[in-house]
């Protein structure tokens, strides 16, 4: 479906991507991950077709830089920053929808699902949108049409635990029909979400590894976490993930996407030394049900 020969992506005296040899079928689901600088963003680039590259790059056998329309019609993508774009929200989704020929109801329906209430901002300026609810609208787009290919840059990372819970169910339905790719500059993020992973360093591709593909991505984890003495920079950690406490902060419940239990548990690593006890138990049957639409 995707395939990189050889590329290769200079910026003046500056090799950023050094001869890049990848192939991407449907039904993987590839965490781009690398350290800032690595030179994901700059791939992602080239297979979109905004950069010259040397190389071979194709999507379908198509070069993005020849059949851009037709390249960019089979992509549902999510920008790392999102563009400053002075466009009313309910045109812009008009004319997303549009471009790519897509219900632009179907588009409306996943930001209402992810939280964002499309129809009542449909007047204000996408730019002056708060950070989680422009990439909200970008999910929303990138997702509420027909594609065979999800690119998504830092995709989850302004969004509250809730709307990232909900991205998971809607990647989880998506899953078997088409190829993403995910970049991140941290693995946790990411990591439940995909089946392969390829880490880039200075340009190159020093990693490229299978992952097992048990998590499923719209279960839920019952939490109970036990203190042994209440903390204000803890509670201030947990709240956010909508944990909350009935004895003054020792004993805290709550629910955590278990595509984010890796996420999760790096937060709690950080208060090892404060921690009791850890429990986490996977919802299932009616009480995941109960869970999700509560
Ligand atoms: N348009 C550009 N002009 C000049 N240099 C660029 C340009 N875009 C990227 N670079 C350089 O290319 C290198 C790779 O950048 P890129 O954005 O691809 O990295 P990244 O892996 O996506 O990083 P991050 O995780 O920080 O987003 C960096 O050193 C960056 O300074």
């Amino acid at each position: 479906m995707i395939r990189f020969e050889q590329v290769s992506k200079r910026f003046r005296r500056q090799t950023v991507l050094k001869g890049i040899d990848l192939v991407i079928e449907r039904g993987h689901r590839v965490a781009l991950v690398g350290s800032n600088g690595a030179g994901k963003t700059t791939l992602i680039r080239c297979l979109l077709g905004e950069y010259v590259c040397q190389g071979k790059v194709r999507v379908d056998d198509l070069d993005p830089r020849e059949h851009r329309r037709e390249v960019l019609g089979k992509i549902g993508f999510v920008p790392q920053l999102p563009p400053p774009l002075k466009m009313p929200v309910g045109q812009l989704i008009q004319f997303a929808s549009g471009v790519c020929g897509a219900d632009p109801r179907r588009m409306e329906a996943v930001a209402t699902r992810l939280g964002l209430d499309a129809k009542a901002f449909r007047h204000q300026p996408f730019v002056k949108l708060s950070g989680g609810q422009k990439q909200k609208l970008l999910i929303s787009i990138a997702l509420g049409r027909d594609t065979e290919l999800l690119v998504m840059d830092e995709p989850a990372a302004n969004l509250d635990p809730d709307a990232r819970h909900i991205f998971f169910e809607l990647l989880a339905e998506r899953q078997e029909q088409v190829a993403m790719l995910i970049s991140s500059h941290r693995l946790d993020e990411v990591a439940a979400l995909v089946n392969r992973v390829i880490e880039m360093d200075q340009g190159l591709v020093v990693l490229d590894d299978r992952v097992a593909d048990l998590v499923d991505l719209t279960s839920r984890l019952r939490c109970r976490l036990v203190l042994t003495r209440a903390d204000d920079a803890f509670a201030r950690a947990v709240t956010p993930w909508g944990l909350r406490s009935a004895d003054q902060g020792i004993t805290w419940d709550g629910w955590v996407a278990g595509a984010d239990r890796l996420r999760f548990l790096g937060l709690l690593s950080r208060y090892a030394a404060l921690l009791d006890s850890i429990r986490l138990d996977a919802a299932r049957g009616p009480e995941l049900a109960e869970v999700r639409y509560a």
